[in-house]
């Protein structure tokens, strides 16, 4: 059953009121969607499903069908600011110059979009897909999985995680006309072939991004034709979430769409804001190996999650006594939120607002990491054209809106082509020097082990990521009629860790999130190094055929070392690929899962979303999301 709460708010409530659920699932949109999905529909694969399990979702956030912005692979970014956006800012950060950064965050469903899919309403113009993301599809190196499982999570590892991204994707190997025309190269035995996420290359790359793989190659950096088997070093074609006929892919169509009209599934939608989840508690025994003290509580349990709907009314979704399950996905920055509401967090944070604490558990929203990126501005010497040219020419516009209704042109295009830079292709041999006095200090924030597996690991897998974006991103001057692109530079691997913690009762107030960019003083230094080094690639013959000048920031104002960290510290971005706040670690070093994904000292919550990561990879977030969804989905039916 599908209800939009907006629309049909009465049904929603007698639905809740009638019935006892077996797993009650926090969030639909996007990622986090597909653990229950998946668990229904990897069921019906093996033949075993039990459609006798009944299974609620609830989303927040309302349908994007029916705007364009959303749905469209050039169009990505576009949600900023609008009222899909939760329109998170950081706290003042304290290390970048005191500015708050903006944290933007997707809050939209696309299940009327998936219904119109069924009702085999033609590609592209269903419109289908209300994700956000910059649709890049990409997975780290091996060494960076096996890591996870070395933190003492035994089982998480990049045999696990590559199984279970097969799993998620099918890729469409590209044409012979895409690969004639750009040259496209993919080793398809690395990739899944069956999965419900589509993922292809768009069918349009623009001129300076072939030309990035050149400017790379020139510069000294390895091409690489395989990326996706467990070594994505090099400069390489990365793949879009988005289905052959250019329409981007999403979690809902993958997997809520196969079993929508299942009678067991009720999946709410439009307003379905999830406040706290109901705890009852019993505290622990003598013999209870996880007590640590008298007052510790070792088993906590859900009996539903309190719901508001559309109509401001509190609505209360049960699960059934003893055997439901509440499992949260709410993502990174509303994760830690929901358990801190519903008294599972730091009983020093909790405490102070007067909130009952059911299980002291000082890791959730601690441990918080993001990728910190910096993005200079670069013109196009005429005739070259980027994404801006849309703007200004509305005679181009309105050519490539038609041919993108055959799935073809410039609107297909969001990105592709990465180069994913090891140390040593950007440091010389001082810099190098430097670098390990430099990593020799613990940042005061990251846990000891995760630091040091950072600093071991730091000369054998990727550092920094290059990645062009196809428009004007910043400068003091845009010039009318003229086109530029940007290179955005991110710090793979940062050492800063931060927090996000509730700061009141409501679920209405966000918390204050605090990502602590650029603590690190190695992070301060290496990204000012990796984004010096940008300049290189523009000095190469491959991009000065196209490229006049750069705009941000010019070689007067930035040049020497300080002017490059000052640089990084006034225009530091975050790089949107938010984890950490509810860890996968044990729980004697912070963790707040466990290897099922249970929240320690709960009986039948577990988190399934990307606050589980305890540390980022060199790669893009969504493929490790769904990864998670999958492995989630075996967990929960015991498979
Ligand atoms: C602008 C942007 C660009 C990105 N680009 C890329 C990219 O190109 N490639 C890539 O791999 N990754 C990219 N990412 C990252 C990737 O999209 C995220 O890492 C991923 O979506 C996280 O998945 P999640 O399931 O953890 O959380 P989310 O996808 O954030 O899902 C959480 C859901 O929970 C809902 N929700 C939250 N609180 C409540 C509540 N109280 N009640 C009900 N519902 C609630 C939200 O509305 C949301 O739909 C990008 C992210 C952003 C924001």
């Amino acid at each position: 059953i599908l209800i939009d709460l907006n629309a049909a708010s009465s049904t929603g409530k007698s639905v809740l009121q009638a019935t006892n659920f077996d797993y009650v699932r926090l969030e639909l949109s996007r990622m986090g969607l597909h653990v229950h999905l998946t668990t229904n529909r990897s069921v019906d694969r093996g033949g075993r499903r039990d459609s006798s399990k009944k299974v609620l979702v609830l989303e927040a956030g309302r349908s994007g069908v029916n705007d364009s912005l959303v749905t469209v692979p050039q169009h990505s970014f576009s949600f900023i600011g609008t009222d899909i956006d939760w329109l998170y800012n950081t706290a003042p950060q304290t290390h970048a110059a005191n500015q708050t950064v903006n944290l933007s965050s997707g809050k939209a469903s696309s299940v009327k979009a998936s219904a119109r899919a069924r009702a085999n309403v033609p590609k592209p113009d269903s419109r289908r897909d209300s994700a956000v993301n910059g649709l890049v599809w990409v997975r780290g190196p091996k060494e960076e999985y096996d890591a996870i499982e070395a933190l003492g999570n035994a089982g998480w590892n990049w045999n696990r995680f590559y199984a279970a991204m097969e799993k998620a994707e099918a890729l469409n190997p590209p044409s012979q006309d895409l690969v004639d025309q750009f040259g496209f190269v993919i080793n398809p035995s690395s990739l899944g072939s069956a999965g419900p996420v589509d993922v292809s290359f768009p069918n349009f790359l623009p001129l300076q991004h072939q030309k990035f793989i050149n400017a790379s190659v020139q510069l000294g950096h390895t091409f690489n034709p395989d990326p996706y088997g467990g070594n994505n070093r090099g400069v390489f074609y990365s793949l879009s979430s988005q289905t052959k006929m250019a329409v981007r892919e999403t979690s809902e169509f993958a997997y809520l769409d196969p079993v929508l009209s299942r009678s067991n599934l009720v999946v709410m939608y439009n307003g379905a804001l999830v406040t706290k989840l109901n705890v009852t508690t019993i505290r622990a025994t003598a013999n209870d190996t996880q007590a640590t003290d008298s007052t510790t509580v070792v088993t906590a349990s859900a009996s539903g999650v309190q719901v508001s709907f559309p109509d401001g009314s509190l609505q209360f979704a049960k699960v059934k006594p003893s055997t439901g399950e509440v499992i949260l996905s709410a993502g990174t920055v509303r994760t830690p939120q929901l358990l801190e509401l519903s008294g599972i967090g730091d009983k020093n944070i909790l405490a102070p607002l007067g909130i009952d604490v059911k299980v002291n558990l000082p890791g959730v929203g601690a441990n918080y990491e993001d990728h910190t990126i910096t993005i200079l501005t670069y013109l196009l010497k005429e005739p070259y054209l980027s994404f801006d040219a849309l703007q200004y020419d509305p005679v181009l516009l309105a050519q490539q809106e038609e041919l993108y209704k055959q799935g073809k042109g410039w609107l297909t295009f969001a990105n592709s082509v990465l180069n994913m830079a090891p140390v040593d292709k950007i440091l010389n041999s001082s810099e190098i020097a430097t670098a390990k006095i430099l990593l020799q200090t613990k940042p005061p924030t990251i846990q000891q082990d995760i630091y040091q597996g950072i600093r071991d690991r730091v000369f054998d897998v990727p550092q920094v990521e290059y990645l062009l974006f196809n428009s004007f991103s910043g400068g003091p001057v845009k010039l009318p009629n003229r086109s530029y692109v940007s290179m955005a530079v991110t710090h793979l691997h940062p050492l800063s860790r931060g927090s996000i913690h509730i700061c009141s009762t409501s679920i209405n107030d966000h918390p204050v999130i605090n990502p602590n960019l650029l603590e690190a003083e190695w992070d301060r230094w290496f990204l000012a190094k990796a984004t010096a080094y940008a300049r290189k690639f523009f000095q190469t013959p491959a991009f000065q055929e196209i490229f006049e000048e750069e705009v941000f920031p010019t070689v007067a104002d930035v040049s020497t070392d300080a002017e490059w960290e000052q640089f990084v510290k006034d225009n530091i971005n975050a790089g949107y690929h938010s984890v950490g706040t509810a860890s996968l670690l044990p729980r004697s070093k912070n963790g707040v899962v466990d290897t099922d994904l249970k929240v320690y000292g709960t009986k039948n919550i577990r988190v399934a979303d990307l606050s589980i990561m305890p540390v980022l990879l060199s790669a893009h977030t969504q493929p490790a999301a769904y990864a998670i969804g999958e492995i989630a989905a075996g967990l929960i039916r015991g498979a």
